[in-house]
Formats: structure tokens, sequence, C-alpha cells
């Protein structure tokens, strides 16, 4: 049988982590290629292809495409491929907090008989919150902690002197619609959390930058009919994007892993 050819939408940190972390393991599974604009510079790695264009793309028919791209790719690319039949691992789940988005997708999957997946990414314990969700959820939160240097070119900058900062501080408190769509590099967790549980309005969200963080902290809190649940992860980040966890570059391997896979864990 030949290998699935899988393709990412991007080239980036996280693209990059997944088709290093593909080759080492055991699966026979590959990333074939990636989908990157023109204006990029072409320093696709001996044995990968590349395409400029989503037209190219669909017409190379690939089995399954990652988006590891930007929020503006889940809006513009992705529809197109799962109108032409082709499943997609969505990363940028931030751009999932647009209510119009997610009604072009349903429809882009319904037309094209596709899947679009949404990833776990950076955080964990979404299987707790959608089975708790199932008989009511009263409260969900959620608290990003992060470095300074991985809230660079975000509205934190306008708000604390992040090179100087001195103690750990909040810099935002709100939902998950604004979180989500004002940090869409660092935030797409709120989403997974809101798509799981109790929606985006309704998710409360923390943000904090802190000169002693060795990583990224993600922790969430639920209560609800089911009991309540904290968990608390300490990510550690990608050396090529501080901005983006280890974690997220992993989950997005096991969701090619049981894309591929006849039983599903
Ligand atoms: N769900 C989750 O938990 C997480 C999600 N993410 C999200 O995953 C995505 C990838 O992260 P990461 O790899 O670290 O980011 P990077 O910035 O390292 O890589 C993204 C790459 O995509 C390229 N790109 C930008 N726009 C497009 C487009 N329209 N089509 C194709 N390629 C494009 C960028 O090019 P250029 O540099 O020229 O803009 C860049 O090379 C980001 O949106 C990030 O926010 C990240 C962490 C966790
Ligand atoms: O990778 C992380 O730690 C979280 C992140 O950037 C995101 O959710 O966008």
């Amino acid at each position: 049988m030949t290998s699935p050819l899988i393709v990412s939408i991007g080239f980036g940190a996280m693209a990059r982590s997944l088709a290093a972390s593909l080759e080492k393991g055991d699966s026979g599974l590959h990333l074939g290629g990636f989908l990157v604009p023109e204006h990029l510079p072409n320093d696709a790695p001996a044995g990968m292809q590349r395409w400029n264009s989503v037209d190219e793309l669909i017409a190379a028919k690939p089995d399954l495409v990652i988006e590891c791209a930007t929020h503006e790719a889940v809006r513009e690319t992705v529809p197109q491929l799962l109108e032409a039949g082709i499943d997609v691992v969505i990363v940028s789940i931030g751009a999932l907090g647009d209510a119009g988005t997610v009604a072009r997708i349903e429809a882009a999957a319904k037309t094209g008989r596709a899947r679009a997946i949404a990833v776990s990414g950076a955080i964990g314990g979404l299987d707790v919150l959608r089975s708790a969700k199932l008989a009511g959820l009263d409260s969900v939160a959620y608290i990003g902690r992060k470095p300074p240097t991985a809230w660079k070119g975000t509205p934190a900058e306008q708000l604390l002197d992040l090179p100087n900062l001195k103690e750990a501080t909040v810099f935002y408190e709100g939902d998950a619609v604004e979180a989500a769509r004002d940090y869409p590099k660092n935030t797409n967790v709120t989403a997974a959390v809101a798509l799981a549980g109790l929606g985006f309005k309704d998710t409360r969200v923390r943000l904090i930058a802190d000169p002693a963080a060795s990583g990224n902290t993600h922790e969430l809190e639920a209560k609800g009919a089911f009991g309540s649940f904290h968990i608390l992860l300490n990510n550690k980040p990608l050396p090529e994007n501080p901005k983006t966890s280890w974690l997220a570059a992993l989950s997005v391997e096991q969701a090619v892993l049981r894309h591929f896979s006849s039983l599903e864990v």
C-alpha cells in the first residue's frame, strides 16, 4: 500500500516539529509537503513538495491536510479543501470563535463529505469537559501563563513593559471570544476549552505574563453536576517559537496517527 499524502498548510515551528517527529517514528507516515504563500523562501527539505496555491494542492489529491498556519488560513483556505472532499486537521482553532467561520466550515464539510478535526493542542482534559457537559457545567475557567517573550507582538505589549517585567502580571481577564480573537498565536487553547465546554462567551479566561515562568502553563478548572476538576499543564515551548508548546505539535501528530489508525483510542 502506498503511503498517504499528508500535507501541512504553513511550514513554521509546528509543521517542522511534526515532520521531524513523524520521520523519527515507526508509523510509516510522513509529511509529504506543505502549502505556503508564494512570497516565502523555498526551503523545502529534500523529498518534500511545496505548493503555492490551494488549487494546485487540491489537484495533488492529498489524503489529509493539517492547517498549521494562521486564523486567516482557517477562514480562507480550509473551506475550499473541505468542499473538495479533503479532511483537514485544524490547529489555529481560535478562528472557530467566529460563528460565521464555523458555519462556513460546517457547510463546506457537508458539501465535500469531508471532516474538519479540531486538535486538543497545548491543553488537556477536553475529554472530561465534553463528558461533563452532558450533565451540565456551572463554570469553566482557563488561566494561561507564559514568559514575557512569548507575549511579544500581542496586545500585552501595549499593556505591560514586557522586557522589564519584574513579577507575574495579569493583563487580560474576560471571555474566550476576545481572548481567541485578540491573541491568535497564543490562546487557541481557549477555543479548545470553549468548544468542549461552555462555549466562547461563558468560558472565563485570565492571561498572565510571568518573568519566572520557564515554559507555557495552562490551567483548567471546571465545575458542574458531575463534580469538579482542576488540571495544570507545564509545557515546554518549541525552540523555534516560544509562543507554541511542544505538546501542541505532539497533539497534531497524535491526531494524524489516529486518523490513519483502525483503532481510535
Ligand atoms: N491549538 C493550539 O493549542 C495551538 C495552536 N497554535 C497555532 O498553530 C499555528 C502554527 O503555529 P506555529 O507553527 O508555532 O507558528 P509559526 O509562526 O512558527 O508558523 C506558521 C507558518 O505559517 C505561515 N503562514 C502564514 N499565513 C499562511 C497562509 N495563509 N498559508 C500558509 N502558510 C501561512 C507563516 O509564514 P509567515 O511567517 O511568513 O507569516 C509561518 O511560516 C498558529 O496559528 C498558532 O497560533 C499554536 C500553538 C498551540
Ligand atoms: O502552545 C501553547 O502553549 C498555546 C498557544 O500558543 C495557543 O493556544 O495558541
